[in-house]
């Protein structure tokens, strides 16, 4: 796959199983965040690598989330299982900080880079994966579990592992509607 077949064709892909990338293929998922755009080098993000039990403790902190908000046995139910959707979850939160010249909002969008470059490394080594953010992303409880501080964002939650069915290739939105070229 050329760079170019990589960035026209990468896609989503929700139908995720074992196995998960690990030893050098997950480290050079992880050497893709590293090597995103980041204004002032601020590194503005954490990433947390969730697998084994890990899931199970994530599971936790959605639980516990969901009864705070709901006592409908469904939904808590739901919590339960989101976090085995795949074998692996990788969170990335902002870690901001105070610059003169970075803001938050910049600071951001390095994080959103950071997912989508470690989603292009999955899907360049065989792997897939889907962003995904929801209730679970905002829930004081589940930042709790994960560390995250309360000024803090969670990015999302990479879903990642391997393709557990084929999805059809997507029709992607014609560019025409959203560029204008002035010269
Ligand atoms: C910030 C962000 C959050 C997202 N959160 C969700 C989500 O919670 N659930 C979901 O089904 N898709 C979510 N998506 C969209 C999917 O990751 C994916 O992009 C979408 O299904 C389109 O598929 P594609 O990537 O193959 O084009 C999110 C995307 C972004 C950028």
């Amino acid at each position: 796959m050329t760079a170019l077949e990589l960035l026209l064709k990468r896609f989503s892909n929700p139908n995720l199983t074992e196995p998960a990338p690990s030893g050098l293929v997950l480290e050079n998922i992880l050497d893709a965040a590293m090597a995103v755009p980041d204004h002032g080098a601020l590194a503005p993000f954490d990433i947390k690598v969730i697998r084994g039990d890990g899931l199970h403790r994530l599971t936790e902190s959605f639980v516990q989330a969901t009864r705070a908000t709901t006592q409908d046995t469904v939904k808590i139910e739901k919590a339960a299982k989101m976090a085995f959707r795949a074998p692996m979850i990788i969170v990335v939160s902002t870690r901001y900080q105070q610059h003169p010249k970075v803001p938050h909002h910049e600071q951001l969008i390095t994080a959103g880079c950071a997912l989508h470059a470690m989603q292009m490394a999955c899907v360049a080594q065989g792997y897939q994966g889907m962003w995904r953010t929801g209730d679970f992303a905002t829930y004081p409880e589940v930042k709790e579990a994960l560390g995250v501080k309360e000024c803090d964002q969670i990015a999302g939650f990479l879903y990642v592992g391997s393709s557990a069915r084929e999805i059809p290739e997507k029709r992607r939105k014609d560019f025409e509607q959203r560029v204008t070229i002035w010269e």
